[in-house]
This record gives structure tokens, sequence and C-alpha cells, in this order.
């Protein structure tokens, strides 16, 4: 662990405020505060600290909160940046995490979900590639606007991705037509999502993010068996059926002791264009409520929004649009991230240390 000495040589109570201030600040994407390793310099320019910090998270934008919560307490000219290094803990080839999004059912959104956070991981300071694993209804080259687009081979073996708004994305529906993906039976396709994972030249990577089949079957089980993942996303709606379906996924991931990074309820309240108002179209708290009951994190509570199913029809990228409702998405991505580095660190008992030194 640093002392603060590597930031100055000669004391400056005011930095060393800055620095007690940040170690103790907290939130649910900080919640072990700012640690003084990360705090790569702070520097004095005229009468402003300049700080740059260094995350091992994906987590660009909460330079604003962070300097909010300075200004609060009376640090009053401050400017901070934000760079991202994710440690190198490479689970497969030179990928950092793999990351699967589930769903216990079809239609519940699990596809722009996973789009719209890798995008989202990616706007944050992450490298991200994006796979879609769901061979037999493959929509990641839609949501893209890639559809009728095909890869072009590195060599004999492999497979460039397809690079679309900074992620390098891979899709069966790519190579061949959706009508022949879907006749496929388990073996074949547990076999297609093998060849996708190994045969494409990802490059370094953060995040591989993975869009799974619908479902908890056999297929489903299989696959998420092959895949060196650090992690489950599970999506559900609020109605009961589909929280039942994903109490199934949530044991499945556990069949497997693959951890669950955490639940996002999709399509959670609709915002009433005329008086504002949120109404629980299909009910309230099922996701909080089922989160709780198994001890994991609600990363997200994502609103029944035009703008999400236009946008995602068009194959546009929603999160650099900086619209309202992309927000839930760069929070969640956050989130994700945030909590994916404390159960990675926690795993490979990496110490992490409460100092307010
Ligand atoms: N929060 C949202 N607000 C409005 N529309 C949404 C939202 N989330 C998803 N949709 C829309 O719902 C439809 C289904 O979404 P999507 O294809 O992502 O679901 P899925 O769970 O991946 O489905 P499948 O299991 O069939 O692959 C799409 O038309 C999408 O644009």
């Amino acid at each position: 662990m640093f002392g603060i000495k590597k930031f100055f040589s000669k004391e400056d109570p005011q930095q060393t405020e800055i620095i007690k201030l940040l170690n103790s600040y907290r939130s649910a994407i900080f919640p072990i505060g700012v640690q003084n390793e990360w705090i790569s310099s702070i520097e004095k320019c005229k009468s402003q600290y300049r700080i740059l910090i260094t995350l091992p998270f994906a987590a660009h934008s909460q330079q604003k909160q962070l300097e909010q919560y300075l200004l609060k307490n009376k640090i009053k000219e401050v400017a901070i940046a934000i760079e991202t290094s994710i440690p190198a803990s490479y689970k497969f080839k030179e990928i950092k995490h793999i990351v699967l999004i589930a769903s216990g059912k079809g239609g519940v959104g699990k596809s722009t979900t996973a789009v719209n956070l890798a995008l989202a991981l990616e706007q944050e300071g992450a490298k991200v590639g994006l796979l879609d694993a769901d061979i037999y209804g493959p929509s990641i080259p839609s949501l893209l606007g890639l559809v009728d687009e095909q890869p072009t081979a590195k060599d004999d073996k492999t497979l460039n991705p397809m690079q679309k708004y900074g992620l390098n994305t891979m899709s069966i529906g790519y190579l061949v037509p959706a009508e022949n993906a879907t006749v496929w039976r388990g073996p074949m396709a547990s076999q297609a999502l093998n060849q996708l994972l190994n045969e494409t030249d990802w490059g370094e990577l953060d995040y591989l993010i993975v869009d799974m089949p619908p479902g908890t079957g056999d297929i489903q089980l299989t696959m998420t068996q092959k895949l060196p993942a650090s992690g489950a996303v599970i999506v559900t709606t609020p109605q009961d059926l589909a929280l039942a379906d994903a109490q199934k996924g949530i044991a499945m991931f556990a069949q497997v002791n693959l951890p669950i990074i955490g639940l996002i309820e999709n399509m959670s309240y609709f915002n009433c264009q005329h008086c504002g108002e949120k109404n629980a179209l299909f009910g309230a708290d099922g996701g909080s409520e089922l989160a709780a009951r198994h001890g994991v994190p609600l990363l997200a509570e994502i609103p029944l929004d035009i703008q999400i199913r236009e946008e995602s029809e068009k194959g546009e990228n929603l999160i650099a649009q900086g619209i309202k409702v992309a927000e839930h998405y760069v929070y969640c991505a956050q989130l994700l991230s945030s909590m994916l580095h404390l159960q990675s660190a926690e795993a490979s008992s990496v110490e992490i240390t409460f100092s307010d030194d």
C-alpha cells in the first residue's frame, strides 16, 4: 500500500485532506472508497488541484460525482480526470473477463440490455467485445445495424471480428441466414458457439459480453460450462412468470458455481409522457425482492421507453446520444464493472485495505 508521500514531497494540508476525503467517499460504485493506489497524481496548478485517478473498473463519468463531493467538503478548485486500467487476470486468450447476459425466458430485453451494457462499458473506459451466443435467434447484427455485413477472414482458421461503435463483435447471424441456425440441435449450437469464441481474433479486451440464448435448459447449461466466464447477469421483467424463470437462471448458475454479478429488471416502469408519473405496468418490486431473496445485487431498474425500442430497431448507438434514458445503462455498467472487480479481488484474495492514512 502506498502512503500519501508518493504524491508530494512537501506537506500540503489541503492535499492530505483531499486524499482523506477520497478514501472515505462511499457510494454503490465505490463501496470501499477511492483507494490510495488508485490516486495516480495530485498536482497544484495555481490555485487548482488536478487529480488523476486510475480505476481498476470502468467508471469514467464518476469524475463529476467525485468533484462534487470534494466541493461539498470545501475543496474549492478541483479537476478530476479518470483513467481505466483493469487488472490483467486473463481468463481466455487476451480477454480479462467474460460476462454472460442471460434470461430465464425470451423477449425480456436481454439482447437490448447486452448491447447497451457493452456500449456503456466502452464509453466508461473499457475495451469491449460482444459475442452473440443466441444461436437460435441472433439479434446483435440488427441491434448494431450490421445486417447483411460479413466478417473477413484473418487466415484459414481465424475471423476478424466485426467492428461497430468501438466494439468487436461476432455473431452466427453474420455467417448464416437466421432460418439455417434455427434448425440446429443442441450439440450443433454449442459447437457453433465454441467456434465463434475460439476462431475469432478478439484482440485484447477488458470485457467480452456474451448474449446467451434465453432459457435455463440443457443447451444454456452446456454453453455456460464451456465458457470461461467471470460471472453472469440475469435480465428479467417484473411479471411473476418472468421472475419465476429468472429464479431458475439463478439456480442454473449456482449449479455450475458461476458467480451472479447481479440482476437487471427491464421494463420496470413507464414514465407518463403527460404527467411524468411512474407507472409500474407489470407490477412493482418483483426484481428487488427476488434479488434480496437470493442475496444478489439489483444492478438496475430500466424503464419501458420508446427511445430504447426505436434506437435499437434502427441499430443506432443509444448510449452515445447522451439521452436521459441511457443513464440507466451507464450507471448499470459502472456498477457491474465495480462489482466484478470486487468479486475478482476477493476470489483471488487480493488485499482490500480499509485505511484512512
Ligand atoms: N426497456 C425497454 N423499453 C422499450 N422497449 C424495449 C426495452 N427493452 C427491450 N425492448 C424491446 O423489446 C423487444 C425484445 O427485446 P430483445 O430482443 O432485446 O429481447 P430478448 O430477451 O433478447 O429476446 P429473445 O429472447 O427473443 O432473444 C425489442 O423490440 C426491444 O426493442
